[in-house]
């Protein structure tokens, strides 16, 4: 470990007993806004399958590519093109290509309102569309657990979360880096995801041991985050530090560029942003409410804050 990498802990779900590893999952949010969780849970054959898939869809002709870009649709879904996102208050663009997976509509209920449909690249790749149901899948309840986890520590119903993430408008995003020497840096300063914090409630990261991913720690130093092979790497996001009256940080996070060995590499990650419902009201614990701490956020719906803050990474110009 260099000095400034970020001494977070991995936390094992399979083998912590409930109420020590939400203590511990509590503990280093508080500390860190991030932790890292080991065994799981999510196959390492499906994970493995993603992972081929992502790599063969990012190596398709832009062309191809482009055929999957939802003009008008804020990238929420499918192909989103080199160079289009933007971090708040940046100057460059992102180094990065991605494609977003939604929920797909389940029990025969139709999606709630506002949530937009998949599109596959099924016709390129065979395959594609099953894996990623699956890992959505796998990931959706993994997350229903950190969040039983998180409750546990706010001292709420462990179930708490049950309600107001039900059909919620989470996303999986396969993630490409390409590799520096091949990206366009014409923009001054451009990193492969400039400093920002994420908009929903947690994010649920595998891919991060491909150096880059650090975190703004307290002090204001950049630290380095390295899960061990194949961990979770869990980070709370704007929404939750919304409805926990910022008890729960929301910490600035970015992908830096390479050192030189490994420029001519691409990096691969896979987060999975976890959403609410859109039509949740987001209003501050009142368990999060003190003295000491009084409320700093009005209401807002959660789609409203999306939209909002979609605007803002230049995603998307107006709310659907
Ligand atoms: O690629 C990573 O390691 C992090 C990506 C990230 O922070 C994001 O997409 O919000
Ligand atoms: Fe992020």
């Amino acid at each position: 470990m260099t000095e400034n990498d970020a001494p977070i802990p991995a936390l094992s779900i399979e083998q912590m007993p409930a109420g020590a590893f939400a203590a511990a999952l509590g503990r280093s949010f508080r500390d860190y806004g991030f932790a890292i969780v080991a065994d799981h849970g999510i196959p390492p054959d499906l994970v493995a399958q993603g992972w081929n898939l992502t790599a063969r869809f990012f190596a398709l002709p832009e062309a191809e590519k482009r055929r999957y870009l939802v003009e008008g649709g804020g990238g929420q879904r499918g192909y989103t093109p080199f160079g289009r996102e933007i971090a708040k208050n940046a100057k460059a663009h992102d180094l990065k290509e991605f494609w977003h997976v939604g929920r797909e509509p389940q029990g025969g209920l139709p999606l709630p309102d506002g949530m937009p449909a998949n599109v596959w690249p099924d016709e390129a790749l065979p395959g594609f569309r099953a894996c990623f149901t699956r890992l959505f899948d796998q990931f959706d309840r993994l997350g229903a657990r950190l969040l039983r986890a998180i409750a546990l520590d706010l001292a709420l119903d462990p179930d708490w979360f049950v309600g107001p993430t039900r059909q919620g408008n989470s996303i999986l995003r396969l993630l490409h880096y390409p590799p520096i020497a091949d990206a366009d840096r014409t923009e001054a300063g451009a990193v492969r995801a400039g400093a920002h914090e994420d908009i929903n409630l947690i994010t649920l990261l595998l891919g991060a041991e491909e150096a880059g991913l650090q975190l703004l720690d307290r002090t204001g130093r950049w630290r380095a985050i390295r899960p061990p092979e194949g961990a979770l790497v869990v980070n709370i996001g704007d929404m939750l530090q919304r409805l926990t009256n910022h008890v729960l940080p929301s910490t600035t996070h970015r992908v830096v560029n390479p050192a030189p060995e490994r420029q001519g590499l691409s990096r691969y990650s896979m987060p999975f942003f976890l959403h609410l419902r859109p039509d949740f009201l987001i209003d501050p614990l009142p368990g999060c409410v003190t003295a000491a701490n009084p409320r700093r956020h009005e209401p807002i719906t959660a789609d409203d804050y999306l939209h909002e803050r979609l605007r803002e990474i230049g995603l998307t110009g107006e709310k659907r």
